[in-house]
């Protein structure tokens, strides 16, 4: 059950028998231009992981290959050793909501629903097992009151929790997020950034690009830091230190 509404302090929670996520060697390119280099790093469920760097530095195209949205040019994606491709049921992928048709006439049940597919396939049969999933993820992400409403209705905090029941429906261990605290305000930051923490805590592994280097502590116990190649990767307050956030950002290093 996830219903924080702070966010807390201090590190993932790993398990010993943990879902492993390997990245190795990994390059992109979007026809001449790299988007990636050679990105290699590793990490279990239990985390909550932000992709950190300036515009363009890669991070949606990160994202974008886990999902298996886009090919590898080079490198490999592993999950507990199998190629992440072959178990698509285990990704759950959020897009930026500037690329979500909000208009299009769904409501956050229909949504959540959704997660199931992967399941039951889209011309499948909904059990009474998927109802019942179905409607612990909505009451799980406190969305009960507004199972009916129109997804365009929604504000954008309530929207990123309505992907969020979708994600828990389908039992993804691997949650992409591109972007999801842009345009929230102070509470439902705070709000989004406990679900997450408790989401990983209960044993998935939550990766977000995010932006705001002040927040990202106070969310995201790991961060790779990238501008097209891995800056620095582990805890957090280790990786976002003067020296790495300058050369990711490529200004002046002004520590002695
Ligand atoms: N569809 C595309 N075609 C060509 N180049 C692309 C395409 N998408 C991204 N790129 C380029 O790939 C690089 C990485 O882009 P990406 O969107 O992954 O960065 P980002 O870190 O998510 O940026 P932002 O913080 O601005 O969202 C950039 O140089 C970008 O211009």
């Amino acid at each position: 059950m996830v219903a924080h509404d702070h966010i807390c302090w201090g590190g993932g929670h790993e398990h010993a028998d943990a879902h492993r996520l390997s990245v190795e060697g990994v390059t992109a390119r979007y026809g001449q231009v790299v988007a990636l280099d050679d990105i290699t790093f590793s990490t279990v469920c239990g985390h909550t992981l932000a992709l950190v760097g300036p515009n363009g530095a890669g991070k949606s195209t990160l994202l974008r290959l886990m999902a298996g949205l886009m090919p590898l040019t080079r490198g490999s994606i592993t999950w507990n050793g199998q190629p992440l491709q072959s178990c698509p049921h285990e990704i759950a992928y959020l897009p930026q909501r500037s690329d979500v048709d909000w208009s299009f006439p769904l409501t956050v049940r229909d949504l959540v629903e959704m997660g199931r597919y992967p399941s039951i396939g889209i011309w499948g049969k909904f059990s009474r097992h998927d109802r019942e999933i179905v409607d612990k993820a909505i009451d799980s992400l406190n969305l009960n009151e507004l199972r009916n409403r129109q997804i365009g209705a929604l504000s954008g905090g309530q929207q990123q929790r309505a992907f969020l029941a979708r994600a828990i429906a389908q039992e993804a261990h691997l949650l992409l997020l591109d972007e999801p605290f842009t345009g929230l305000d102070l509470p439902s930051t705070e709000t989004l950034g406990g679900l997450l923490r408790s989401l990983a805590a209960e044993g998935r592994l939550i990766i977000a690009s995010h932006h705001d280097l002040n927040s990202a502590p106070l969310i995201f116990d790991q961060t790779l830091l990238l501008n097209r190649q891995v800056i620095a990767f582990e805890d957090t307050r280790q990786v976002l230190t003067p020296a790495h956030i300058s050369r990711a950002f490529h200004k002046e290093d002004s520590t002695p």
